[in-house]
């Protein structure tokens, strides 16, 4: 129980499940740091307590006890459970806290939410920062990636202890202030969705060489252990290579083949998804994912399928190393655009909301500690670097030249995946994308004279300033209009 006569404390959490607790016990490991712990069942927190004595946690029962627990100024760090569960603990601790006290919230917050509660909050006086963190549990405990929004004024006091407990990456700490109010969550929403798009990237590539090779998940382990010694160096193909060395000790089976082949999700990737579609920015790879996540998840729609007509050729490799040698170029391509989409889509938020957010330090941040850390993240902190208004990261000459290296390949997987009847998604819609993007003409001057047809809704002209209408109905002559978008 928590001595409520003296406030010891210079730093809480509350919300003790995985994240909490490991974050909590990071922070108690920090030289000076001592952790006041609050949890609203008292389970968790007497597990943490007793399984973790030398943390020296500060522990309540009582909400109130936990408070009394810090010193002034108070700041204290929220990891529960994202929505209602959120609001219940800032109404609790702004009920509490005095003027000049943080409030952090940790968990994967929806940057509107974080807006609005930022704005309440900071009318108490308290200050309020909404910051995002990634690592899953062994981030929490070892070091994670941190996202903080909020003033500038918060991060002053905040900075150095985020810093503190964050991953190190090239001798940095992977923490930056990331702008005001929802910043730091809207950026975090944005990792997650590069990690979906990233893990449905890697999945097919799985499932492709599963298939047209016959290798064996163990064997397949292999070959992601070798990427993750090149350029696809990351995380997500560490622990894929596990993953799929796994064996179910029930059945002897891999485990992959166990688990049941319906991919859930929390809700960030579909957030990132109705972001872009909001702010007009084609996120599609990451879309793919979130679709790709949704359609395995519709058993009775799967099962009506079963049956239908595939390819009617068959499909064969005839040089397997070439092929997954193939995969792994397109796997790269791929990945390399998903995260352009993302830097894309950080920038058109940042634009519509009024951030000044430094894309450069952004990429530095995820270089460490977080789920999507990836070896290629230095170079693209070094095109940040060299060019830090970069309008596309895929035109940065290290990016343009591995498209140029990887394009043949990936060409040559997306075909064989429309031509085997397994479906890449992901490696389609990026390669689409890419194509899309350096086009020098669209089809899109097709839809413009179709909704002008239909609707009068105008079009510009290649050969002369102003907006058109072509009266369809009438003459067919071409007369000026105001524009209708
Ligand atoms: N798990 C992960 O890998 C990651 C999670 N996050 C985010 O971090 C946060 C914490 O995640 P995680 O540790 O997985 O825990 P969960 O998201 O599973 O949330 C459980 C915690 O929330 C508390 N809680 C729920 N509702 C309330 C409420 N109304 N009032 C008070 N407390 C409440 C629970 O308390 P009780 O024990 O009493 O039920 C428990 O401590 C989430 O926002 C999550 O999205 C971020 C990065 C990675
Ligand atoms: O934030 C995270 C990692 O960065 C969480 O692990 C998140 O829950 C993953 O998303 P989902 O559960 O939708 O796959």
């Amino acid at each position: 129980m928590a001595d409520t006569t003296k406030a010891q404390a210079n730093i809480g959490v509350v919300g003790l499940a995985v994240m909490g607790s490991n974050l909590a016990r990071n922070l108690a490991s920090r030289e000076g740091n001592t952790v006041a712990v609050y949890n609203r069942s008292w389970e968790k927190t007497n597990t943490l307590i007793t399984e973790h004595p030398e943390a020296g946690f500060i522990a309540s029962e009582k909400i109130e006890d936990f408070v009394a627990s810090l010193q002034k100024p108070r700041t204290a760090i929220i990891m529960v459970q994202a929505g209602k569960g959120t609001d219940a603990v800032i109404d609790q601790l702004t009920e509490l806290f005095e003027p000049g006290d943080i409030i952090v919230d940790g968990g994967n917050a929806l940057f509107t939410d974080t807006i609005r509660r930022e704005k309440a909050v900071r009318e108490t006086g308290i200050n309020f920062v909404g910051a995002g963190i990634s690592g899953g549990e062994e981030g929490a405990l070892k070091g994670p990636s941190i996202m903080p929004g909020g003033s500038a004024e918060a991060y002053q006091t905040l900075g150095p202890i985020l810093s503190s407990i964050a991953a190190v990456a090239e001798g940095e700490p992977c923490v930056t202030h990331i702008g005001t109010d929802g910043a730091g969550h809207f950026v975090k929403m944005i990792h997650n969705g590069i990690e979906y798009a990233d893990m449905q990237l890697i999945a097919e590539a799985y499932d492709l060489i599963r298939r047209g090779t016959g290798k064996s998940p163990a064997e397949i382990a292999e070959v992601f252990a070798e990427w993750n010694r090149g350029e696809l160096e990351s995380y997500l193909i560490e622990i894929t290579a596990e993953v799929l060395r796994q064996v179910d000790a029930k059945t002897g089976k891999p485990l992959v083949d166990v688990i049941v082949d319906q991919a859930g999700s929390k809700g960030t990737g579909v957030w990132t998804v109705q972001t872009a579609l909001n702010l007009g920015t084609p996120v599609s790879g990451i879309a793919e994912a979130v679709f790709a996540r949704g359609l395995s998840s519709h058993p009775e729609q799967r099962a009506a399928a079963i049956g239908l007509p595939g390819p009617s050729d068959e499909w064969t490799v005839d040089d397997k190393d070439a092929f997954i040698e193939d995969v792994r170029l397109a796997l790269y391509a791929s990945k390399i655009v998903a995260y352009s989409q993302g830097f894309d889509a950080i920038a058109a938020g940042a634009d519509e909301h009024g951030w000044n957010i430094d894309l450069g330090a952004v990429s530095k941040i995820w270089r460490g500690g977080c789920i999507i850390r990836a070896q290629f993240l230095n170079r693209i902190a070094d095109s940040y670097a060299e060019v830090p208004d970069l309008k596309l990261l895929l035109s940065a000459p290290y990016f343009a030249d591995a498209m140029s290296k990887a394009q043949d390949a990936w060409r040559r997987v997306v075909v064989a995946s429309a031509q085997s009847g397994i479906p890449a998604p992901a490696f389609s819609s990026s390669l689409s994308y890419y194509d899309g993007l350096r086009a020098e003409r669209l089809p899109a001057a097709l839809v413009q004279g179709q909704r002008d047809f239909f609707g009068a809704h105008t079009y510009k002209r290649v050969d002369a300033e102003g907006t058109f209408h072509t009266l369809w109905s009438g003459d067919r002559s071409e007369v000026q209009a105001v524009d209708s978008h």
